[in-house]
């Protein structure tokens, strides 16, 4: 690496509550295969202190075909490259969750996702559900790509952008992108040694996108690119994301204090903002819940979730996590008065409709959340 570290300048962290930190193969692959616990301490240092400080971080992390390198020496020199890909991620998953145990007193939890657990609805508001069930149990979810399942269309294609969609799943405030590079330079600085640091990036548009080279090692997929894509994805929900080095202690220790050194690549609207922009914009189910007068007002006025007890009617066939009109069942006519994601199907409303929230569980044999639109998903019109 020709630029250093200190060419990139000390400024503050965006403020955070909750953040999900990627971890790349880079930093959890011994050189002479396997896993290394080398950085993977002080990362875990980091997301001790700020669960301390009262901050949730989720783990996204590679290194499971690194490690199934090592348990099946040149299973990739033979057969089927995916296959073997997919074996060896099998192989070393197991030892990638034993690796990050090692440095926690709190459980870890294994969280395997595909790109079609996040598209469909459902799936998605179940791995959400999940996720955010394990923070509160103060647990550490620990996420990588289901590799067994993964191939061509159903993959993400790397954990960068993986984890931009795990930040928006969880309402992130920020995505921690760690690798073993300070941050963007203006070139790959392992072949341009005139590669500048770039500090801050307002917008990833064509010429920042130009800036990215391929994976740095044999071990790493995306290069800078990938870390860019996710970046992107994630100013679109809102989401700031730090791109820093993992094999710097200081960065992280910086980065517990409030500062950070790396690049910082904003967001242009705010989290909400961006949330309510998709719902009003994302195409709505047919059918429509159509609620009382009370619920009506509590929504546009309040901004309160639609609980069970204001819902009068349902409206077709929809399906949990689907989006779909909030009408107001009388006086103000066929207008929706919001929108959202529905907690449940249009059959298992209609069941509920009416009933106060503490009879779901009896009404269904289950509750997914006391309100039938939670508020964070839902926007008024
Ligand atoms: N413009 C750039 N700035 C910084 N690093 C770059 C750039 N273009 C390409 N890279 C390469 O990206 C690598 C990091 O990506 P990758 O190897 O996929 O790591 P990880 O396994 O951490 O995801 C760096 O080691 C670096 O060589
Ligand atoms: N699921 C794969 C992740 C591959 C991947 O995206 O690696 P990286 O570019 O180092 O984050 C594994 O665990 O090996």
């Amino acid at each position: 690496m020709t630029a250093s570290a200190s060419s990139f300048t000390e400024r503050p962290l965006p403020r955070w509550k909750r953040a999900v930190l990627k971890v790349g193969s880079s930093l959890v692959a011994a050189p002479g295969g396997g896993l290394t616990p080398r950085y993977a301490l002080a990362l875990a240092q980091f997301v001790s202190s700020s669960r301390q400080a009262g901050r949730e971080v989720v783990i996204v992390s590679s290194g499971a075909v690194a490690a199934g390198r090592a348990i099946v020496p040149g299973a990739l020199e033979s057969g089927a490259v995916m296959a073997a890909r997919q074996a060896l991620a099998a192989l070393g998953q197991a030892q990638l969750i034993g690796l990050w145990q090692r440095f926690f007193e709190r459980p870890v939890a294994q969280v395997l996702l595909t790109h079609d657990d996040l598209r469909n609805r459902r799936r998605y508001l179940n791995a959400r559900a999940t996720l955010l069930e394990l923070l509160r149990l103060d647990a550490i979810p620990v996420v990588n790509e289901n590799d067994t399942v993964s191939v061509d269309e159903l993959k993400l294609g790397d954990n960068d952008n993986l984890a931009a969609f795990v930040a928006a799943l969880v309402d992130a405030d920020l995505l921690l992108i760690a690798s073993d590079v300070p941050g963007l330079y203006t070139a790959n600085p392992r072949d341009d040694p005139s590669a500048r640091p770039v500090d801050e990036v307002a917008e990833v548009g064509e010429s920042i996108l130009a800036m990215a080279g391929g994976a740095g090692s044999v071990i790493g997929t995306g290069g800078m690119a990938t870390k860019l894509q996710a970046a992107a994805k994630a100013a679109g929900a809102g989401i700031q994301t730090v791109l820093f080095d993992g094999t710097d202690a200081d960065a992280l220790r910086l980065m517990a204090h409030g500062a950070m050194r790396g690049t910082l690549v904003r967001a242009s609207l705010s989290r909400t903002a961006a949330r309510k922009h998709w719902l009003r914009h994302a195409p709505s189910a047919p059918g429509a819940v159509l609620v009382d007068a009370g619920a009506a007002r509590a929504l546009s006025e309040k901004g309160a979730s639609l609980l069970p007890g204001g819902v009068v009617e349902v409206e077709g066939d929809f399906a949990r996590g689907d989006i779909v009109d909030v009408r107001a069942a009388e006086g103000a006519g066929a207008r929706p008065v919001a929108r959202g994601i529905v907690q449940y199907s249009a059959r298992d409303i209609r069941r509920i409709a009416r009933r106060h929230s503490r009879e779901i569980q009896a009404l269904l044999g289950y509750t997914y959340d006391d309100a039938v639109v939670h508020r964070d998903d839902l926007v008024v019109l």
